[in-house]
């Protein structure tokens, strides 16, 4: 379901700036404030040497004149008071430079915050296919370096935009006082010289989006080499490997040097065209000399405009290169935000988080009734199911490279039903479980739940009831309890009984921090075994109505694996249960047992039938 409301543009960065509107004409006083004090500067040193050097009294002298005593008439004295002047004013004007930069960081950071955002309520809605196709890396590239280009773009604007255009019109009106002639010319120029540039500066726009992809590979290769650290030093690939990623970092310098010199050359390129006109302008400003009553302090002083000039052109162009980077950063947001999401999943991120605390349905129920801060008890996750029933009905699905991976398939489970799901290695089960949990959309077909299709029965509705044990399960960063409870509040007593049920606990109860043990960043703290069990735990606290367990046992020792089956028999009993395998000893706990093949199911019986049958099933057992 794309939502093209949400695209990232112009018009939608101005809404958010506009939203400070208060902040902002704060900011941009203060700015005008520091214009203002600054604006004299170039003009009191040069109006010293007509009015002191040359002896000829204007309103510098007229004006203090008649505030010092006689005796402090002299030259020295007024080049020191207007020395002192000027120092004061560049003072004053950095003081306020710095408040309005403040402000205006704020401003920008928290418009670079909302884009972040935009970019993590995204993120929820995604369908898994696109986290596969851009990759952790691909995605924390354009949340962070686009996201900053963008920030950077706003900030450069907001800071520089305002105030570099009342600068310039604030300088024509001097040099316009000063002579109409050469105000006028410095009214023409500017737009001409901002027009070229813009022209120059759109080249800038693909080199910004090279750069950003480069950057974008470079990090996921280094994340996938850093992460398969041990099987690469095993394997003394390391290096060969790390060879690779320095050709992607020299890709990236490449086009980094190549972004950076050519928006220099070109930035250079529209000042060069500014200071072309600004020659003409001098001589010009010579010229009028001869031609009009222009004193040399004056020249002087129109110089020193000139030259004050220079820093809001700079900064006009500058926030053109920035306005061209911006959008090839947009752009590649916005290929994001454009993707197909979830058409099931739209809740927001708030409302998912309540959804996710209330997944621990005891939680919800126990708050409901006693008002306990939803504790979880152990009676209530001993609570029998009603389980579901599923049917897949003449569903087709593949991938790009096996794309008839499912051809028509049909499938039933009752309510309560244990089904273990049998396939070859790459028969599709996985992918199957991926289908029946909303991950993928089957290509045609249709899967019901409880007699209701899916997109009726809601998939976050069957995800609230589904625990899911996959065979690699993933941790967040945190403790124990909060791999176990994923932010749902459960009572201390029930977490141990989990991890009973799992045979965690005797483990846990030797951590000096027990159910509080930061489990890091990755899994290194956990075996294998360990975290299957976990996992298992984490499934037991959900009480699901539907159980999948894929392949959750097989890094389990023959012995531990028992015990924990034997712990969830009568748990797994009362609910719907698909059980993926490789070992026989899993079978033994399915009601059924479906065998899949070519996409389709093949086989479907108990063991002792499915033993006396030819088929997939005795291929697969045949050594037991
Ligand atoms: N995200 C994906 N993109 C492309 N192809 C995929 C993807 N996931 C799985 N496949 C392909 O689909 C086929 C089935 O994969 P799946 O993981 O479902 O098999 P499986 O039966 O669970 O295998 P195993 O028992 O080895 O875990 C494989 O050929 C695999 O390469």
């Amino acid at each position: 379901m794309q939502q093209p409301h949400s695209r990232l543009n112009w018009a939608w960065l101005k809404l958010k700036v506009l939203a400070h509107k208060r902040q902002l004409i704060q900011a941009n006083l203060i700015a005008v404030t520091a214009t203002l004090l600054s604006l004299p500067i170039p003009m009191l040193m040069p109006f010293l040497v007509d009015e002191v050097l040359l002896n000829k009294p204007g309103w510098l002298l007229n004006t203090l004149q008649p505030i010092l005593p006689q005796s402090m008439h002299r030259a020295g004295i007024y080049i020191a008071i207007v020395l002192v002047a000027v120092i004061v004013l560049r003072l004053l004007t950095m003081l306020t430079q710095v408040v309005q930069a403040r402000e205006f960081t704020k401003i920008a950071k928290r418009i670079s915050l909302d884009v972040r955002q935009r970019m993590l309520l995204q993120l929820p809605n995604m369908q898994i296919s696109a986290f596969e196709k851009y990759g952790s890396a691909g995605l924390a590239s354009r949340c962070i370096t686009d996201v900053d280009t963008v920030e950077r773009f706003v900030s450069d604007t907001l800071s520089r935009l305002i105030i570099s255009v009342l600068t310039i019109v604030a300088i024509a009106s001097v040099l316009l006082w000063l002579n109409w002639q050469l105000g006028l010319m410095i009214i023409l120029l500017n737009p001409l010289v901002i027009y070229l540039s813009s022209r120059f500066a759109g080249h800038v726009k693909s080199l910004r989006r090279k750069e950003n992809a480069a950057t974008e590979a470079f990090q996921q290769a280094l994340v996938d080499t850093i992460d398969a650290t041990r099987e690469l030093r095993l394997a003394q690939q390391e290096k060969h490997y790390y060879q690779q990623v320095f050709g992607l970092a020299s890709q990236l310098s490449q086009h980094a040097i190549a972004n950076q010199w050519k928006t220099d050359a070109l930035n250079k390129l529209s000042f060069t065209t500014f200071l072309l006109g600004f020659e003409c302008f001098r001589a010009m400003a010579i010229f009028m000399v001869l031609i009009s009553d222009l004193s040399v302090g004056q020249i002087f002083a129109i110089f020193s405009y000139l030259w004050y000039l220079m820093g809001p052109i700079q900064e006009l162009l500058n926030i053109q290169y920035a306005r061209f980077g911006a959008q090839a950063s947009m752009e590649r947001l916005n290929a994001l935000l454009d993707l197909d999401t979830e058409s099931v999943n739209t809740d927001s991120l708030d409302a998912n988080t309540v959804e996710v605390k209330a997944r621990v349905k005891g939680a919800a129920q126990l708050s409901e009734t006693s008002g306990s801060g939803g504790q979880l008890n152990a009676v209530n996750a001993l609570t029998p199911s009603t389980g579901l029933q599923i049917q897949f009905d003449n569903v087709s699905f593949g991938f790009e490279e096996t794309p008839h991976l499912f051809n028509q398939l049909n499938l039933h489970i009752a309510a309560n039903e244990s089904v273990a799901l049998l396939a070859m290695s790459g028969g599709g089960k996985s992918t199957l479980v991926n289908l029946l949990l909303g991950f993928y959309q089957p290509q045609s077909g249709q899967i019901s739940i409880n007699g209701q299709p899916m997109a009726e029965y809601g998939v976050n509705q069957l995800r609230r009831q589904v625990g899911y044990v996959p065979q690699h399960p993933k941790l967040i960063a945190g403790s124990l309890r909060e791999n176990l409870t994923f932010g749902a509040q459960i009572d201390d007593a029930t977490l141990w009984q989990a991890l009973e049920q799992a045979e965690l606990a005797t483990t846990v109860s030797r951590w000096s921090n027990g159910l509080d043990t930061d489990l890091g960043r990755s899994s290194a703290r956990l075996s294998g075994g360990q975290l299957q069990r976990l996992a298992i735990a984490r499934m037991w606290l959900t009480k699901p109505d539907l159980v999948i367990l894929d392949e959750a046992t097989s890094a389990l020792d023959t012995a531990t694996e028992a015990k924990v089956l034997a712990n969830l028999q009568l748990f797994l009993q009362q609910r719907s249960c698909i059980i993926i395998a490789h070992r026989l000893n899993n079978l033994t706990m399915a009601d059924r047992i479906l065998v899949l093949d070519n996409g389709k199911i093949v086989q479907s019986g108990n063991q002792a039938t499915l033993k006396q049958e030819t088929g997939l099933f005795k291929q697969l057992f045949a050594s037991n």
